[in-house]
């Protein structure tokens, strides 16, 4: 059990087993960790000390991870935006759970928009 490797037909050869593919499931999962870290010890956990550093620092982390990831992209280092991106979305899930956002909002309105151009929407707020 929990062991990646396996063996072929013939029991020979070790297989190796691909890792179960992630969707953005894993992020209602963070945040529950990220949540669960209130409280917890700044000395041991990142996000406990995030935490404890206050909003607008949360707040300033989320946009030096953005600039990051946007430096990535410019220099098209696909990899690295991969990386800087997840630093991104870790650092904006602690900000909501810091002011007590529930993700399920955010999901809500992204839920809302599916099937409206963003063109459609814009011309409607000028209108
Ligand atoms: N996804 C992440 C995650 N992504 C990035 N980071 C941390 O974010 C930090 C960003 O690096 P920086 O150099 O910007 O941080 P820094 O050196 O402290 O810089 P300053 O804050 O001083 O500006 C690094 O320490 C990373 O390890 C993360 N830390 C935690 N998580 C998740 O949160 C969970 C709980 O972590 P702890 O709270 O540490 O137990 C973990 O199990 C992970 O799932």
């Amino acid at each position: 059990m929990g062991d990646k490797k396996s063996t072929d037909k013939a029991g020979e050869k070790p297989v190796e087993k691909a890792p179960a593919p992630l969707g953005a499931e894993v992020l209602d999962r963070l945040f529950v960790t990220v949540q669960a870290r209130k409280g917890a010890d700044p000395e041991t956990s990142y996000t406990a000390k995030l935490y404890s550093r206050g909003t607008a620092k949360i707040a300033q982390k989320v946009g030096e991870e953005a600039v990051e990831a946007i430096l990535e992209a410019v220099r098209g280092d696909k990899a690295a935006l991969a990386a800087e991106s997840a630093d991104l979305l870790y650092h904006l899930l602690v900000l909501w759970a810091d002011l007590g956002l529930d993700p399920a909002e955010v999901w809500s309105k992204l839920g809302q928009r599916e099937g409206t151009s963003g063109i459609d929407e814009k011309k409607s707020r000028k209108a």
